[in-house]
């Protein structure tokens, strides 16, 4: 019988103690602590600290960090020679790759460590404001080492520092995306670095994989779609049609999750705060999706996914659509790093999968 697993579906390819999804229970846990409970309030240098080393860290080391983040977030030369070459109309996507790459270019193909995962993670940020204000036409504002990460991310975008409530949203969903166990771009990046490949490389490759709109690139689709659906009067008929069509609703279903997705609860309530005009219209299309999707699959329940409700808090926040999955990938820079360097630290051989032979038998065997 073939062993083929389409899409790896059910296929143990790793063992962590970094988080776990559990899709029947609709349970993430960071490091044994549930998101859901508490862990979601503290901020990215407490969460990256959790994920990175196993525990919260105590007040001196949550300063130390933090100063190690602030002082890494100036882009070098190469990465600003980079950012001026870019095209205006480039992919955000395409941009934060490109200026990782550029950032990351150096001799050899060094070990990923956790200190790397500090550096990428404190530029992946830098990186994302810059082209955002390349695409304005303005010129880069520098990182301020007196701002904790969120607040300096959107500081960097405006060259103004952003309100209390901006900071407090955008940290809540740098630290609900930081990490989701084997996601899809979190085992792209493992299986470079399981042939010995560097971190940035890493990184690269896994935001290359979460640009698809299957992954995070369904942000920027979900708000497309709610924008398509209009009012919340109109839900209704939007979600049959577009079923109908044979279309799929963007920021619904889940590999794992056979349950709402408890981000998506999170995420959900911010976005009712920043953005109440957006969620009244995402909770109309919400309710109606979840009746026809459990309606027309019986068999295999799809729910509201982390993906639904972050355009909202987004672009709230002042982030063009396509920039949403560049927002999604700076925090989950964490969650990659951490899984690469854990893999390695287990002793992981290279990733290397079998695939079946289907073709045709050779006409003669040249024995
Ligand atoms: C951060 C993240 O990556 S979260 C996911 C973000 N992606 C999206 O929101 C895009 C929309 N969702 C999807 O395309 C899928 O649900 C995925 C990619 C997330 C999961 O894919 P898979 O686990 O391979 O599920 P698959 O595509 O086989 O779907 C299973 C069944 O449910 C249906 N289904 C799943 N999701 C949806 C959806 N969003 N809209 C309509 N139907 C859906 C499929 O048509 C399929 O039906 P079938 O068995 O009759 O053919
Ligand atoms: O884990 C997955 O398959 C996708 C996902 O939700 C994430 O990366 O956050």
């Amino acid at each position: 019988m073939s062993a083929f697993q389409s899409g790896l579906e059910g296929v143990v390819v790793a063992q962590t103690e970094i988080s776990e999804v559990d899709g029947e229970r609709g349970r993430l846990i960071y490091r044994g602590g549930n998101l859901i409970e508490g862990v979601w309030q503290r901020n990215v240098p407490e969460i990256a600290h959790l994920l990175w080393y196993g525990r919260f860290p105590t007040a001196a080391e949550l300063a130390d960090l933090e100063r190690v983040l602030a002082s890494r977030r100036a882009l070098n030369p190469a990465a600003r020679a980079a950012l001026a070459g870019l095209p205006v109309d480039a992919d955000p996507m395409d941009a934060l790759r490109t200026l990782l790459s550029a950032a990351g270019a150096g001799p050899g193909c060094p070990s990923p460590s956790i200190d790397q995962a500090k550096t990428i993670t404190a530029q992946a940020a830098t990186a994302l404001a810059a082209f955002w204000r390349h695409r304005r036409g303005l010129p880069p504002v520098e990182p301020c080492a007196e701002l904790g990460h969120a607040e300096n991310l959107l500081y960097m975008m405006r060259g103004e520092r952003p309100t209390a409530d901006e900071v407090r949203w955008l940290e809540a969903y740098l630290v609900i995306t930081a990490d989701h166990a084997l996601s899809p771009s979190t085992f792209t990046a493992q299986i470079v670095g399981s042939a010995g490949g560097d971190l940035w490389s890493a990184i690269v490759a896994a935001i290359s994989t979460l640009k698809g709109p299957a992954h995070g690139g369904a942000i920027a689709a979900a708000t497309a779609m709610l924008a398509d659906a209009g009012t919340p009067e109109n839900a209704e008929r939007f979600v049959v049609d577009l079923l109908d069509r044979g279309g799929r609703l963007m920021g619904f279903g889940h590999r794992e999750y056979r349950v709402y997705d408890p981000r998506a609860r999170l995420l959900g309530a911010v976005c009712r705060e920043a953005n109440p005009a957006f969620h009244e219209v995402a909770s109309a299309v919400e309710e109606a999706a979840l009746r026809e999707l459990a309606r027309r699959y019986p068999h295999r329940p799809n729910f509201t996914n982390v993906d639904f409700f972050a355009g909202g808090i987004l672009s709230r926040l002042g982030f063009d659509p396509d920039f949403f999955a560049c927002v999604f990938a700076a925090a989950r820079v964490v969650g990659w790093s951490a899984h690469v360097v854990e893999y390695l630290d287990r002793g992981g051989r290279i990733i290397s999968p079998k695939s079946e032979w289907i073709g045709p038998e050779p006409a003669s065997d040249p024995g």
